[in-house]
């Protein structure tokens, strides 16, 4: 049972999304001992930095550091070479970039383990298409015909393309994406939404347990635990429901 509890426990990524260290703090000291992975994202990182990274690697957190790179292939592999010396479990870039700029970020990190012996290689990963985006979006606003479904799996096979361990997206698809790419190409899946939890800006939803069940390798998880009144209550409510997955 312990054991069940720690494989679902380090599967679940809770989003660290707050405008200061000192609240991310409090988070962390209420979840402590549930063996999770922490993601740091912009909000977070632009005003804690990388010396908040290193406290959370020095904690024995796992991290993903969700900056979603997107620039031209140098000053992506540039990033890719610092994140990798930050130490960083995981990081991501936008597949939309195309396939140079995410060959570029393998590069960025293939060159920093080169220069450092002492580093581990952080898993990379290609954003397809946000969570938030939904079909009328996607054909409307940004210009991208058909279904969603498509260009998420097109982002999918060009990011595996690239070199690069896997992709993130929306629950929906991971079963597509694994039938595409094979079932050892990595799925980070945000759009997690307990029963009766606010979806809020998310458009592409499926609960923990539905996430799970599709084969997602980590689900996201930021709002249902970071706003609920009783955030360890909630963190583990959620492992619960993954562990019946
Ligand atoms: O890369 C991400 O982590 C990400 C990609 C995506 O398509 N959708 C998405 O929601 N995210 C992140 O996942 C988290 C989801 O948070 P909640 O919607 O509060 O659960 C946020 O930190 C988002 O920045």
């Amino acid at each position: 049972m312990a054991f069940l509890y720690e494989q679902a426990a380090g599967r679940l990524m809770v989003a660290l999304d707050y405008p200061s260290a000192e609240q991310a703090r409090n988070l962390i000291q209420d979840l402590e001992g549930i063996p999770c992975y922490m993601k740091v994202g912009m909000q977070l990182y632009y005003t804690a930095g990388p010396d908040f990274v290193k406290e959370l690697k020095a904690k024995g957190y796992s991290v993903f550091l969700d900056l979603k790179l997107h620039d031209i292939p140098n000053t992506v592999k540039g990033g890719a070479d610092s994140l990798t010396r930050l130490g960083v479990d995981m990081f991501n870039v936008h597949a939309s970039g195309g396939l140079k700029m995410m060959a570029a970020a393998k590069e960025g990190v293939l060159s920093a383990l080169d220069s450092e012996s002492s580093l581990r290689k952080p898993i990379l990963i290609g954003v397809t298409q946000l969570t938030s985006t939904n079909q009328e979006m996607l054909n409307r606003e940004i210009g991208i015909p058909g279904n969603v479904e498509q260009s998420v799996l097109s982002y999918a096979a060009l990011t595996q393309e690239a070199g690069l361990d896997g992709v993130v997206a929306s629950p929906l698809e991971v079963q597509a994406i694994k039938g595409r790419c094979g079932t050892s190409f990595i799925t980070v899946t945000p759009g997690i939404r307990p029963e009766g939890s606010s979806a809020g800006d998310q458009s592409r939803t499926l609960t923990p347990e539905e996430a799970m069940r599709q084969g997602t390798d980590y689900i996201v998880v930021g709002r249902p635990i970071t706003t609920s009144p009783q955030p360890r209550k909630a963190a583990e409510l959620i492992i619960e429901e993954m562990m019946k997955a």
